[in-house]
């Protein structure tokens, strides 16, 4: 049940150092504004020459958080001066509620004191909130430049860093305003891994078990496989790392803007983003993975109900996602109850909303996710009564 500081002491994190046999590295193909995601250890080390090899002559912002600061920004800062590039640094509070308009201004300010012009970049050292927010600054300060991705996190290196997604949460939604903004690299160094707390690290699970659960069926047997010696830090943590990158990827090569596959990539956020708002991004409560993994669990469900999928089918997504210590009920929330109400104002903002009807990522069976257009509010009213009376 998730509960307390999500970003607790690395020192109880109980998971071995990552084993890499290999650095993988994971093109994402969009002509070109095409980069690679590069996954290994000790990458961080080697920030400057890569960042100096794709943007030859830039300058940089470095913007994190408090606590990744600690913990990395030092050995960025000698990689990114070792190679010559003249660097300042941003460090913001962690947590969800920096996505905000305040900390977009900040960013944005600290942009233009540093004098960055188009050709230098920002880079985002940390979790999906400060890849998030970072990038959002970076895709409107001058109209746009340059932008690299250090993710820090397990949910950052399989899915916010990746695709072009920026943007910042309001008190009517999470992120609500934003722009599509493609980073010039993505550096996923995976010995950061091993300072998250064992929450953080299964809230970043979530999004690796959505790919399997998309439309990579092989790929969940593999999780069902191998999901002790992901967290365990074995070599296979850097190939779920890897697959699930190179399955984004594919996705926003195919549909970068959304405008219809990508949408799947969606698949449990339509009530997870909305239980997030609903616990006013609370981070003792609530965090995004953990939201995903309960909207993936009742996404199942909600298609069991529709008579589209099979009860053995949401069962088995429910099992893996709990024997990765992950929540797959609303009431599995701690704090107070959660009305129907408060989460049917938040479905209707989804940004999957077309003309005024709901669309969410439904499925007929693990890997069998699809789009569907115009759901009926009652019936989702009717589903959500249904589970919150448990
Ligand atoms: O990259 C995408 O597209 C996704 O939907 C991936 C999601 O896991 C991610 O959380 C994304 O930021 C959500 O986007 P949104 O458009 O629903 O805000």
């Amino acid at each position: 049940m998730p509960a307390g500081d999500p970003s607790a002491p690395a020192a109880h994190a109980g998971h071995a150092p990552a084993r890499v046999d290999k650095e993988h590295s994971v093109r994402v193909e969009l002509g070109a504004r095409s980069y690679d995601i590069l996954i290994g250890e000790g990458l961080i080390d080697r920030a400057g020459t890569e960042v100096a090899a794709r943007l030859p002559g830039a300058r940089v912002l470095v913007v994190t958080d408090e606590r990744v600061a600690k913990l990395h920004l030092g050995r960025l800062e000698i990689a990114l001066s070792g190679a010559g590039i003249a660097s300042s640094t941003l460090v913001l509070p962690a947590g969800e509620t920096t996505k905000s308009f305040a900390h977009l201004e900040r960013s944005v300010d600290a942009i233009l004191e540093a004098r960055l012009e188009r050709g230098d970049a920002v880079v985002a050292l940390g979790g999906g909130v400060i890849g998030d927010l970072a990038g959002f600054a970076s895709a409107v300060a001058k109209r746009g430049m340059g932008f690299v991705q250090v993710p820090t996190t397990l949910l950052a290196q399989v899915d916010s860093s990746v695709g072009g997604k920026t943007g910042i949460n309001t008190p009517r939604g999470k992120n609500l305003v934003g722009a599509f903004h493609q980073p010039a690299l993505v550096l996923s160094d995976v010995a950061t891994l091993d300072t998250l707390s064992p929450r953080e690290f299964a809230a970043g699970y979530a999004e690796v078990v959505k790919y399997g659960l998309i439309d990579r069926p092989d790929f969940f047997d593999f999780l069902e496989k191998n999901r002790a010696a992901i967290f365990a830090g074995g070599p296979e943590r850097a190939e779920a790392i890897r697959i699930s990158c190179e399955a984004k990827a594919a996705v926003v090569a195919a549909d970068e803007e959304e405008h219809g596959a990508r949408a799947l990539l969606n698949l449990g956020h339509t009530f997870g983003h909305a239980l997030e708002r609903a616990v006013g991004y609370d981070a003792a409560r609530l965090v995004h993975g953990e939201g995903v993994s309960i909207g993936m669990a009742l996404a199942h469900r909600f298609s069991v109900k529709l008579g589209l999928a099979t009860g053995q089918d949401a069962g088995r997504v429910a099992a893996h996602l709990r024997a990765a210590g992950l929540p797959t009920e609303i009431s599995a929330i701690p704090g107070p109850a959660i009305g129907r109400e408060t989460l049917m104002e938040a479905i209707a903002q989804d940004k999957k909303v077309s003309r005024g009807r709901l669309t969410f990522i439904l499925t007929r069976g693990i890997g069998r996710s699809f789009l569907a257009g115009g759901v009926d509010p009652a019936e989702v009213e009717g589903f959500l009564d249904e589970e919150l009376s448990q």
